[in-house]
Parts: structure tokens; sequence; C-alpha cells
């Protein structure tokens, strides 16, 4: 099977303006692959570079050396060298994230803040509608809450618009950062069957989960960090 992610010999070296110019070494030498419908979880203790790697991997971050690979139907973009604008595309049509913050716009309803990540992603008007109704009931939001925007929600009710938002499209790639980092277990436990069936659908994801329950529930490998963290190597 070929990958959907190939990452070879990725470098990222932070450079410490305000400490006159420092280095702070982050990663060195990442190589790993992911398959369509494995979920490969990023290990490693606080500080490792996990969630900057994951920054690397979806363009927020330019690393220093290396290429990171995605393919995108026929072609194959390397993230590293790619323009902007062809990152973008890549995040409309092949490569989502998910963060643990809600970023929205004002005033739109909790409905439609879904619904049009479902239909950025390529899905039609009634189905993105459909879906969006389906993630929020699955993931136990109130009907109630649905036409209200969610700036004034709980950490936690948040988190959950956004898990919706992040997995309505079916984007064959997807970056999930600690998604599940506020809910209590009843949702870490709808989170998780939702990622078994992306992986089912063939989606590639990689993640970074904190509890130990939905890590072991959810990986199809981990890869440690530390192997590649400069300053253990040094
Ligand atoms: N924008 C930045 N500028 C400078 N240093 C940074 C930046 N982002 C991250 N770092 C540093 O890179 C290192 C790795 O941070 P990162 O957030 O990737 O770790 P992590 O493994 O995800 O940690 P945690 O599990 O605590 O979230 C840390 O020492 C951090 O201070």
């Amino acid at each position: 099977m070929t990958p959907l992610v190939s990452l070879e010999g990725v470098s990222k070296a932070f450079t410490l303006h305000l400490r006159g110019g420092t280095m702070l070494d982050v990663v060195r030498d990442v190589g790993f692959d992911v398959l369509p419908g494995e979920c490969v979880v990023l290990g490693g203790p606080s500080g490792a570079g996990k969630s900057s790697l994951l920054k690397i991997i979806y363009g927020n971050y330019r690393c220093d050396s290396g290429r990171i690979l995605i393919r995108d139907g026929e072609e194959i973009v390397d993230v590293a060298s790619a323009e902007p604008r062809r990152i973008l595309a890549l995040r409309k049509n092949t490569m989502g994230y998910v963060s643990q913050f809600l970023r929205v716009i004002p005033r739109v309803g909790t409905r439609e803040v879904v619904a049009a990540a479902g239909r950025e992603g390529g899905l039609g008007r009634d189905e993105a509608a459909r879906r969006a109704g389906e993630l929020l009931d699955a993931l136990n939001l109130p009907e109630r809450l649905w036409d209200l925007p969610p700036a004034t929600f709980s950490g936690g009710e948040q988190q959950r618009v956004n898990i919706a938002r992040g997995l309505i499209a079916d984007l064959p790639v997807l970056l999930l950062d600690e998604p599940t980092a506020s809910l209590d277990a009843a949702n870490r436990a709808v989170v998780v069957d939702l990622i078994e069936k992306k992986k089912d659908a063939g989606t590639a994801i990689i993640g970074i989960f904190h509890d130990e329950d939905v890590r072991r529930s959810v990986a199809s490998r981990v890869v440690d960090v530390t192997r590649f963290t400069a300053r253990s190597a040094a």
C-alpha cells in the first residue's frame, strides 16, 4: 500500500530572537510513513516536540530540512517546499487539523459552524447540514445549543464542536492535537469511535493523545518523538 504521508529527514530548530538568536533544536531527522487506515500516535514526554511536529506537517512551521510528502489524489505534494497557495489547497481538499481549541467567527450558530467546515471540505449543502446534526448529536451536544454561537460554551462543549468541525468532511489525512483533552469519559469514548470509523474509511491519522486509554484504543502504532530529539542525541 502506498503511504498517504511520508516524512523523510525532517529537522527543525527554533531561533530564539529574544535570547540573542540562540537556536533551540526541537527534532532532527524525523522519518516515518502513514498508510491509509492507520493512526500513528506521537508519543514522548512534555516538550519532546510532538505538537511542533504536527504543526510542521500541517505547514504552520517551516522545517529547516527534509521532506513532508502528502499524497493529494494523483499528485505528491512536499509541504516543506510547497507554495503557501498549494498548502492552502491541500488543507481544503486533503489534510485536516483538529486542535484542542475552537477558533470560529463570532455570531455564527454551532450547527452552521460545523456544516460550513463540511461544505469547505467538499460536501453538498444538505449532506453537510445532515452530518453536522448527526455529529453534534453523537457528541451529546444538546439540540437547544445548535443555533447558538459556541463562543460562550463550556471548554468541553467547545471542544466537541471543534471535533465535529474537524471530522465532518472526508479528508484523506487528519492531524489531531489532543482533541479529547477536556472531555469526560463518555465523550472520549464517542471520539474513539469516530476515529475508528475514519480509520475504517481509509483515513491516515497522526495524533497526540495524553489520555492513555484513548491512545491504546486508537493507535495502530506509536512513534516516540524522543527518538528524534536533537538534544538527547547530542
Ligand atoms: N514557536 C516556538 N518558538 C520557540 N520554541 C518553541 C516554539 N514552539 C515550541 N517550542 C519549543 O519546542 C519544544 C517542543 O515543544 P512542543 O510543544 O512541540 O512539545 P510537546 O511534545 O508537544 O509538549 P506537550 O506534551 O507539553 O504539549 C519546547 O521546548 C518548546 O518550548
